[in-house]
């Protein structure tokens, strides 16, 4: 299956019983955009209690599904946020969990989602973790702003020009002792009150047409840049290559709501695979 939230793309491997050896070297072959079937990651959509991992085994009491999110270079990442609402439309989509409110586990930790039986899908992504200013350099330009996890590392750097005009073609140098984990890099820009407009370099997979985890990043680096650190709560606009996601931050957690859409079914062949 192939979805997309907001044009940040997935290859959606359903392996309820935990029964398949997704190897880095198979989950970069399928999201090779030539070779393979193309996606900025892979989604393998497992029981919890069935993954062989002990996040997914921790949780298993209080989600049935473990979203198991890889980079399309093959790595895993704690959390993908517009995957994990792909990951909700497909189990609603095959029957797997009923349309409401559920939880899904991710190495980020429980996630819960709302959704109907069509439309956006919003996740309660969790605290944002602020974790003071840090500095990468793209293109031969030095960008500084606010490192906040959201389970993955992000830093959200704020530009004063259209985000269309930066060059995203290469990764971001940065310092691997602040970043040891590496790091999601957004760049954005204000286009109104309460409104951003964001680009991604995303560790693992490049530079991506959306990134849920990122746009919460950016919101609430929005916020800290607009109001300081005691910034209110609020609902932020960020629009991205792909679409617009909206970023809820209320003081205690951060939500975030956009469209998730299944585009394809379909078989891998065996031969290929081999
Ligand atoms: N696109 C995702 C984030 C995927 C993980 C990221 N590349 C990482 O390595 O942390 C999102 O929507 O949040």
């Amino acid at each position: 299956m192939k979805g997309h939230g907001t044009e940040n793309d997935f290859v959606i491997l359903p392996d309820p019983e935990g029964s398949l050896d997704l190897t880095p070297a198979v989950v970069a072959a399928l999201c090779d955009r030539r070779a393979g079937i193309g996606a900025d990651g892979v989604l393998r959509v497992v029981r919890a209690k069935a993954a062989h991992d002990p996040t997914a085994e921790a949780l298993s009491g209080e989600a049935e599904w473990f979203m198991d999110y890889r980079n399309a270079d093959g790595g895993v990442a704690e959390m993908c946020g517009n995957g994990v609402r792909v990951f909700a439309r497909y189990l609603v989509d095959a029957g797997l969990a009923a349309p409401g409110e559920f939880a899904v586990a991710t190495r980020g930790g429980l996630k819960r989602v709302t959704l109907g039986p069509s439309g956006d899908v919003s996740v309660d992504m969790g605290p944002p973790v602020v974790q003071g200013e840090g500095r990468a350099t793209l293109a031969g330009e030095e960008h500084t702003g606010l490192r906040v996890s959201m389970g993955n590392p992000h830093l959200a750097c704020p530009v004063d020009r259209p985000v269309r005009e930066l060059d995203l073609s290469r990764g971001p140098d940065f310092d691997t002792a602040v970043f040891p984990e590496g790091v999601n890099l957004e760049l954005f820009r204000p286009v109104g009150d309460h409104h951003v407009e964001m680009r991604v370099f995303e560790r693992g997979s490049g530079e991506t047409r959306s990134c849920g985890t990122g746009a919460v990043a950016t919101a609430v680096a929005a916020a800290v840049a607009a109001a300081g650190p005691s910034a209110p709560p609020g609902e932020w606009l960020v629009d991205v290559p792909g679409g617009r996601v909206t970023v809820v931050l209320d003081g205690r957690t951060s939500h975030l709501r956009g469209p998730a859409v299944l585009v394809a079914d379909g078989e891998i062949r065996a031969s290929w695979l081999r």
